[in-house]
């Protein structure tokens, strides 16, 4: 029988164009479904930085409840907001093809990296790699969604902010003065969508499988699995990137300090068959070397 599949999605710009992506290959497989936005609480609170707030799941808590009432039957997530311990009854019904993963540096005017500069990041871990790199220059906070961060970087005297590029590219507004940053580690599955949906509800899973695109499925896994094995639910500086080239799984996983002066990271390469358990592997390993007790530094710090 024919069901209304509806499709629950943040209210921001950036959300809805991606609910709109799942919504058009869902109907164009012959699939009814309505959009259904609500504002989650990471939109409302923009005064604070995100780690600060201590939630996690702060962008998907309110969709997750949706779901579970049965006001939404499936959610469209950025993947990367999403906490890698999915609430009891949900689960990740399909990873879309992923999007560039790469961050980028938007910049206001001509900018010379020597010099002194003000970088605008919320996120911890951008701020840890930046000021790895880049120790003499100045981190501010930088909340709320694309369009917000884009128009407070115009309005303030910083050198520059630090945005995901798929979010830019998908509603359109890259702007021409950006630098890549191809050495920063982009957070795990940075640039995938994930449609999430409830474990018993066939119709929605078997609807959304077709959307599944398996490499995307793959390196995200392996890049949550490190961040799960990493960070027992706390937020740490930490990034992860994942790529198959060939029949190879190329992986790069870093843990930092929150000042960004430490740095711990593993390189390995494995056989598509075999990544089962490969991004928790890689993980205990940094665990291992020094990983645990700069994760409990890391735990008192931002407590
Ligand atoms: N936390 C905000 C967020 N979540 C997903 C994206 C971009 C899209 C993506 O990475 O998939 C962004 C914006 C950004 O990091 O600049």
């Amino acid at each position: 029988m024919k069901k209304l599949i509806r499709i629950g999605t943040r209210d921001s710009e950036l959300a809805l164009w991606q609910a709109n992506t799942v919504q058009k290959k869902l109907q164009n497989l012959g699939y009814d479904t309505e959009l259904v936005p609500v504002k989650s609480t990471g939109d409302l609170i923009l005064d604070k930085p995100l780690y600060e707030l201590g939630i996690t799941g702060i962008f998907t808590k309110t969709l997750d409840v949706a779901m579970i009432n049965g006001t939404v039957d499936i959610a469209v997530h950025s993947m990367k907001d999403v906490p890698t311990l999915l609430p009891k009854g949900i689960i990740q019904a399909a990873v879309l093809k992923r999007a560039s993963s790469e961050d980028i540096l938007v910049t206001n005017g001509p900018f010379e990296v020597e010099k002194n500069a003000t970088i605008a990041t919320g996120s911890l871990r951008r701020r840890a790699q930046w000021l790895h790199r880049y120790p003499h220059h100045s981190l501010v906070d930088l909340r709320g969604n694309v369009n917000t961060r884009l128009q407070k970087l115009k309005d303030n005297n910083w050198q520059g902010a630090i945005f995901a590029k798929a979010g830019l590219q998908r509603i359109d507004v890259l702007p021409e003065n950006h630098t890549s940053l191809d050495w920063m580690v982009p957070a795990p599955a940075q640039g995938a969508m994930v449609i999430v949906s409830m474990k018993n509800d066939d119709y929605c899973k078997e609807a959304t499988s077709n959307l599944n695109d398996f490499d995307s499925e793959v390196c995200t896994q392996i890049e949550r699995d490190f961040l799960r094995t990493l960070e027992g639910g706390c937020t740490a500086p930490i990034g992860a990137l994942a790529e198959i080239i060939d029949d190879e799984i190329r992986f790069k996983g870093v843990l930092f300090s929150l000042d960004g002066q430490t740095k711990l990271e593993i390189e390995k390469v494995v056989q598509i068959d075999n990544y089962k358990d490969f991004g928790a592997e890689c993980a205990q390993s940094i665990l291992n070397n020094g990983g645990k007790e700069m994760m409990r530094l890391i735990k008192l710090e931002t407590k």
